[in-house]
């Protein structure tokens, strides 16, 4: 079974309870975020009724429930069953049970956003019983980023010259920030408050263009394979840089430096070199270089558009990998020169499952960022011992 980066602790406590599973069904992963409980006392809460008041709603605050868990966890789209069986093994589809106005019959409702709650309803009707209730994209991944950096305690970050460093978010100073989610492909989304914004952006070249073609060009068996040997190659085995074709020289008069990539994968036209004649930690390493750079351009350009002066980066692209943080962060202050920064987010991938889950009615955003810092609720990353 696939649990990807983050483990869920096992279900083998008989008092554990789950609740609220939300799904984030994208062209790559699938991502699950749900809630769980080891207070015994909340069996009623907790049931099918389809009116029982989990967390604080309209006032009427049951904080038992809020002392629980939140889990996040991952799948490849393209290995759904090993998902599905996973949400039935762990049954963690029961506790959400609700009733829809327009159903006849009970019905277990999940949440679930992204392109795949359309695609693969039907599959979740069939194999789990279990009807989607569908959430736009757009609006979960807002959703979710404006929780984590309303709410949780150093999510964002900057990244330059191999250094992390957390950032002081101002609640009163968040807004108008670009969100940028590097998914398979590229959304960039002005955000100006809660609810408020507005998709000016996208590319195709994405984080599905980095693994579709490094797994073609260099036959790594995962993602993490292909990332982890990037980290050992040389780009300039392979790009062709300012120097290259100024003679080892910088074009200073347009302040580009010798070393400046003055065309990935340049070098491959001239040399009289075939695939094989690459080591593929340099390929795996131009290619995320190329990415990276682009859409750090991309965004920066988005951000100048709009007088934009922070940029989030999310999506499971990132995968809080230094290099690609550096190239991206780097992108973004050259091109703005210093004027725009570029930050990162702790639960990068988990932004649009965040959303959907934060979308059950139960679940306000006020209420749980209430708990968060009553510290009576904590999101927690348990790291997996295991890759997937
Ligand atoms: N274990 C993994 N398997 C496959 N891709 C991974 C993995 N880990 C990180 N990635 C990268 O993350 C990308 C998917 O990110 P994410 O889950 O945020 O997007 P998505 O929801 O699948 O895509 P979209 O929103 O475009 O439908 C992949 O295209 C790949 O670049
Ligand atoms: C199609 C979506 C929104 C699906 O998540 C995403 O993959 C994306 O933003 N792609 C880029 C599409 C474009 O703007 O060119």
């Amino acid at each position: 079974m696939d649990l990807g980066e983050f483990q869920i602790p096992g279900n083998s406590d008989p008092n554990q309870k789950t609740s609220h599973l939300s799904l984030d069904i994208g062209g790559s992963l699938i991502k699950l975020v749900y809630f769980s409980t080891n207070d015994g006392d909340n069996d009623d809460e907790l049931g099918s009724s389809g009116n029982e008041s989990v967390g604080v709603s309209n006032g009427s605050r049951s904080y038992p429930v809020l002392k629980g868990r939140l889990h996040f966890s991952k799948f490849e789209t393209r290995k759904i069953n090993d998902c599905l069986d996973f949400i039935q093994t762990k049954r963690l589809h029961l506790g959400g049970c609700q009733r829809l106005a327009a159903l006849p019959i009970e019905k277990t409702i999940i949440k679930a956003t992204g392109g795949g709650a359309y695609k693969y309803a039907d599959l979740f009707k069939e194999k789990l019983d279990i009807c989607l209730d569908k959430e736009d994209e757009m609006d979960c991944l807002v959703a979710g980023a404006n929780f984590l950096l309303k709410a949780v305690h150093q999510e964002a970050f900057t990244y330059l010259d191999g250094k992390k460093e957390f950032v002081q978010i101002d609640q009163n100073d968040l807004y108008p920030y670009l969100l940028v989610n590097i998914g398979s492909g590229v959304s960039m989304i002005k955000v100006e408050g809660d609810g408020k914004f507005e998709r000016v952006s996208g590319t195709n070249v994405g984080g599905g263009t980095f693994w579709g073609l490094g797994r073609l060009l260099t036959k790594c068996k995962s993602f993490d394979e292909l990332l982890e040997l990037s980290q050992q190659g040389n780009n300039r085995v392979i790009d062709m840089l300012v120097g290259d074709i100024y003679g080892g020289t910088d074009y200073s008069k347009v302040g580009l430096s010798s070393t400046t990539i003055a065309s990935s994968f340049g070098k491959a036209i001239s040399d009289k070199k075939e695939l094989q004649d690459y080591q593929p930690e340099d390929i795996a390493r131009s290619l995320l270089r190329m990415i990276s750079n682009n859409i750090g351009q991309i965004a920066y350009l988005n951000a100048l558009r709009f007088g934009l002066k922070r940029i989030f980066f999310g999506g499971f692209f990132i995968r809080g990998h230094a290099y690609t943080m550096d190239t991206i962060a780097v992108g973004v202050d050259f091109w703005s020169k210093g004027e725009a920064k570029a930050m990162f987010l702790r639960h990068e991938g988990f932004l649009g499952a965040l959303g959907a889950f934060m979308s059950y009615e139960k679940h306000g955003l006020d209420d749980l960022k209430d708990a968060v810092q009553g510290n009576a609720w904590l999101p927690v990353f348990i790291p997996s011992k295991s890759k997937s």
